[in-house]
């Protein structure tokens, strides 16, 4: 029998920054050593979260983030978020949170030289929360500003002139989950090997 091999992705995907921002601004609050986050897009109410649980992840922040061994942080702070970009319509808003709000943590705990790597690696992590398993694109887009292509896990920025086509970007208003859909295309993936092994 012939060996059929399929990838997908199987060409290059392009993604495009645009002209909406999302802004997280971070503070001190004192010696409390809560967390006092307002979300001004999603709820009127602050979400207010006290460590008191450590994070299994934390250690990796220790030092990022001036958290105790513990999981705490070593002092309270205030973030309050808003964006203008619509929620949940296929725009990147999570990317976009992701970016700002690890741009922020870093930059209120070590000052105005933040180390660009550490940005990406928090703002990646973030969005998994979002998205499962995120390739990074949307990530990189958000932190490069411009078009980024991705081809074979590689990320490379280009100009709008280096393309021959345009590009419509479109706001359909119609929400939906991407880590849903993210999980059905996984899920698909996992039937069509099964089906696959059958034949
Ligand atoms: N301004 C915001 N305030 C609070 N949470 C936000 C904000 N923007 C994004 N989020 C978080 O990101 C989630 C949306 O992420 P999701 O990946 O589903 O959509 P998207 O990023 O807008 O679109 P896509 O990833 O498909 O381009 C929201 O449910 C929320 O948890
Ligand atoms: C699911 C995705 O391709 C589109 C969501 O903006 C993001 C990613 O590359 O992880």
């Amino acid at each position: 029998m012939t060996e059929v091999v399929c990838t997908a992705p199987g060409k290059k995907a392009i993604a495009c920054a645009i002209d909406l921002k999302t802004t997280v601004k971070v503070s001190s609050l004192g010696k409390l050593r809560n967390a006092e986050i307002h979300l001004l897009d999603l709820t009127a109410d602050p979400v207010i979260l006290s460590f008191d649980a450590a994070e299994p992840n934390h250690e990796k922040y220790e030092n990022d983030m001036k958290l105790h061994p513990s999981g705490h942080f070593r002092c309270g702070i205030k973030i309050i978020v808003s964006s203008e970009i619509p929620i949940g319509s296929g725009l990147g808003s999570s990317a976009a949170f992701s970016v700002a709000l690890s741009t922020a943590l870093l930059t209120h705990h070590h000052g105005d030289i933040v180390d660009q790597s550490k940005v990406t690696l928090l703002a990646r992590e973030a969005e998994q929360f979002f998205h499962g398993r995120p390739s990074g694109l949307d990530t990189s887009t958000v932190e490069n500003g411009g078009m980024t292509v991705a081809e074979s896990g590689v990320f490379r920025k280009i100009h709008g002139h280096d393309l021959d086509f345009n590009i419509l970007i479109i706001n359909t208003a119609l929400p939906r989950d991407t880590k849903y859909m993210v999980n059905k295309v996984a899920k698909s993936l996992q039937v069509a090997q099964f089906a696959i092994i059958m034949i």
